[in-house]
């Protein structure tokens, strides 16, 4: 059962960098949806795509998976033969997870594994790998390692699908965009000490590329082909096949 995300409503005496522990695990089904525009769609849309790409007898990974809401609606749309596996270093988030998706285990294997994104070995038989809203909490040091791995380890015709905040070349477009995300987090009752504090958490652990930089990123990784499926001002979605 989630709750109303109250994290960031109180002053803050000392400020600390913003972490997925057991508080944010609680409220984090609110809290994503109330400060990620288009959520439900962005996840819809990744569903029905790994579910094109998804093939029998291969496992679909969802690194950063967080309280499991993508692998529960990815569940219904996948062959019973496809194994998934959920991804996460935070304990507090997995445990959520393992609550959602109790109900799917009778009918489908489910691994949910405490690891870190930045040390993990090769994911086998991985047809599709997802980052939904996670790369760009990696170090950026260690992308290029992850993406290459991810591509290795890959089958032929599968996809990664990630999810990101983006950096715009621009810097009054990045502005912009900036100033229409925190009216949409307003809209979505969100204060200014909110958004103000919640800002200050994020910014040594949120680091978005540039869209230019995320298409580099994969195409160098030796993803045939990228392409962008979803954009709202800041936050894009990102679709890479391995020929
Ligand atoms: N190095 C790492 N290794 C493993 N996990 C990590 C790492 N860094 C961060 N995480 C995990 O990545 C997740 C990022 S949230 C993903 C939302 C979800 N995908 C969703 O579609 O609802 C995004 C957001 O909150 O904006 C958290 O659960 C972290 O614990
Ligand atoms: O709130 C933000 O600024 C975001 O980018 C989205 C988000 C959602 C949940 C946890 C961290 C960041």
């Amino acid at each position: 059962m989630t709750r109303t995300d109250q994290i960031f409503a109180d002053p803050i005496t000392r400020p600390h960098d913003f972490a997925f522990d057991g508080k944010v695990a609680g409220v984090f089904d609110d809290m994503v949806g109330r400060s990620v525009p288009y959520y439900d769609e962005i996840q819809r849309m990744t569903c029905e795509l790994a579910a094109d790409f998804a093939q029998p007898g291969s496992a679909v990974y969802d690194l950063g998976c967080s309280t499991g809401t993508t692998l529960l609606q990815l569940h219904p749309r996948l062959d019973p033969s496809i194994r998934l596996v959920g991804i996460d270093n935070s304990q507090a988030m997995l445990d959520q997870a393992a609550e959602k998706l109790a109900p799917i285990r009778a009918q489908r294997e489910v691994d949910l594994r405490l690891a870190d994104i930045e040390s993990t070995g090769p994911l086998p038989q991985a047809s599709v790998v997802l980052m939904v809203l996670t790369l760009q909490f990696v170090r950026p040091l260690h992308r290029d390692r992850i993406a290459r791995r991810i591509f290795d380890g890959m089958q032929k015709n599968g996809v990664l699908i990630i999810v990101e905040k983006l950096l715009s070349a621009d810097s009054t477009l990045n502005r912009l965009f900036i100033d229409h995300y925190y009216d949409y987090k307003r809209r979505q009752g969100y204060s200014e000490l909110e958004i103000s504090q919640k800002r200050e958490a994020l910014e040594n652990v949120l680091i978005p590329y540039r869209m230019e930089e995320n298409v580099a990123l994969l195409k160098d990784a030796g993803f045939a082909h990228v392409e962008d499926f979803f954009r709202w001002y800041n936050f894009s979605g990102i679709v890479a096949v391995k020929k």
